[in-house]
């Protein structure tokens, strides 16, 4: 069964075309991840899954019914934002159970659902309190519970751990993976950060300017980037992206993982000078600016001691290589 289907879904603000026909299919239990650079629409398509913006053209089903007229309210998803959109007033405990109470949920059964999320997410201790009293992450988890306590079919989240310094993000990130496969729920996740779409999600689906690129789980899209945009998106540091001609090649680009470019001091096929030098602890990104190529970014596992403005050379593995056509799409 598929919890949501979008068809030829299109979004226009007044004569701009944000969302320029997109299909896809999320399947019952997947999480799906929405990635793609600033302003791609990632936040509009997931705005009209929700019903906060209508729909320009084109159908939104979700669990089989067609939604395109439906209130938000009628839509039974529950969406996590960046911000947590709490109610200063309320309680935890209120604030995670005001959405039932409302639908006239019995107190018993709202109760139980609030122990249930709260337990989840470790937030029993902070039932009584109220949101000033807690700090950036225990906001974001009470956000995630009040959306477990309504049951939604869909759950939809938009950037939730943008606010989060770097631990917490990670500490978060891996409290939602847990929740997902606990909940088997349905969820729909939109992040700008490459490294959370390729740990939480089943499938990815990569937009550029309003147009889906590819869509596949995470290692399809490392392993087989169908085009140079996806290549030079997934994966972090970025792939390089080299003029293949430049080095007798017939295809036009050639694309390198920066694991897959062999560094010396002796010898090699593209020689250049070390610009910066990055120690990150279990690895070192070496940056070189080459004479042919321009800048290419090397990544060697363990500590190593090149220095600024040395002398070195890089040779591509060609066993490891992507090469792209004129059009940027993948040849082999
Ligand atoms: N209400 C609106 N009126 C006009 N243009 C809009 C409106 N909302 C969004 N846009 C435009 O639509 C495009 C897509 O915006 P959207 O917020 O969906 O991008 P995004 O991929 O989520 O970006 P980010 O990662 O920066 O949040 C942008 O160019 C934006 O300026």
């Amino acid at each position: 069964m598929d919890t949501l289907t979008l068809n030829a879904v299109t979004k226009s603000f007044g004569s701009t075309d944000v969302i320029k026909g997109v299909d896809l299919t999320v399947k019952d239990g997947e999480f799906c991840v929405f990635v793609g650079p600033s302003g791609c629409g990632k936040s509009t398509l997931l705005r009209m899954i929700a019903g906060l913006e209508d729909v320009s053209s084109g159908d939104v089903t979700i669990a089989g019914k067609r939604v395109n007229d439906l209130a938000p309210a009628k839509r039974e998803i529950a969406m996590v934002f960046q911000s947590y959109a709490l109610y200063p007033h309320l309680t935890v405990r209120d604030n995670m159970g005001l959405a039932l109470k409302q639908a006239g949920v019995a107190k018993p059964e709202v109760d139980a659902a609030i122990a249930k999320a709260a337990g989840m997410l470790s937030l029993e201790a902070l039932l009584g309190r109220r949101p000033a009293e807690l700090s950036g992450g225990q906001r974001q988890r009470v956000a995630i519970g009040r959306a477990i306590v309504r049951r939604p079919k869909l759950f939809l989240f938009d950037e939730p751990l943008s606010n989060l310094d770097a631990a917490l993000r990670v500490a978060t990130r891996i409290e939602i993976a847990r929740l997902h496969r606990e909940l088997g729920a349905t969820m729909i996740y939109v992040t700008h950060d490459q490294v959370e779409a390729m740990t939480l999600a089943d499938r990815i689906v990569v937009l550029r300017a309003g147009k889906v690129e590819q869509v596949g789980a995470p290692m399809e899209l490392y392993n087989n980037p169908a085009n140079t945009f996806v290549a030079g998106f997934i994966g972090s540091p970025q792939m390089n992206l080299l003029d293949a001609a430049a080095l007798g090649l017939t295809s036009q680009t050639l694309g390198i993982r920066p694991e897959h470019l062999a560094l010396s001091r002796s010898a090699g096929r593209l020689p250049g000078r070390v610009s910066h030098v990055e120690k990150l602890g279990g690895e070192t990104l070496v940056y070189v600016v080459t004479e042919t190529q321009g800048l290419l970014t090397v990544r060697l596992f363990g500590e190593h001691d090149y220095r600024v403005d040395e002398a070195v050379f890089l040779t591509p593995e060609e066993s490891r290589a992507f090469h792209f056509g004129a059009d940027g799409k993948r040849l082999y």
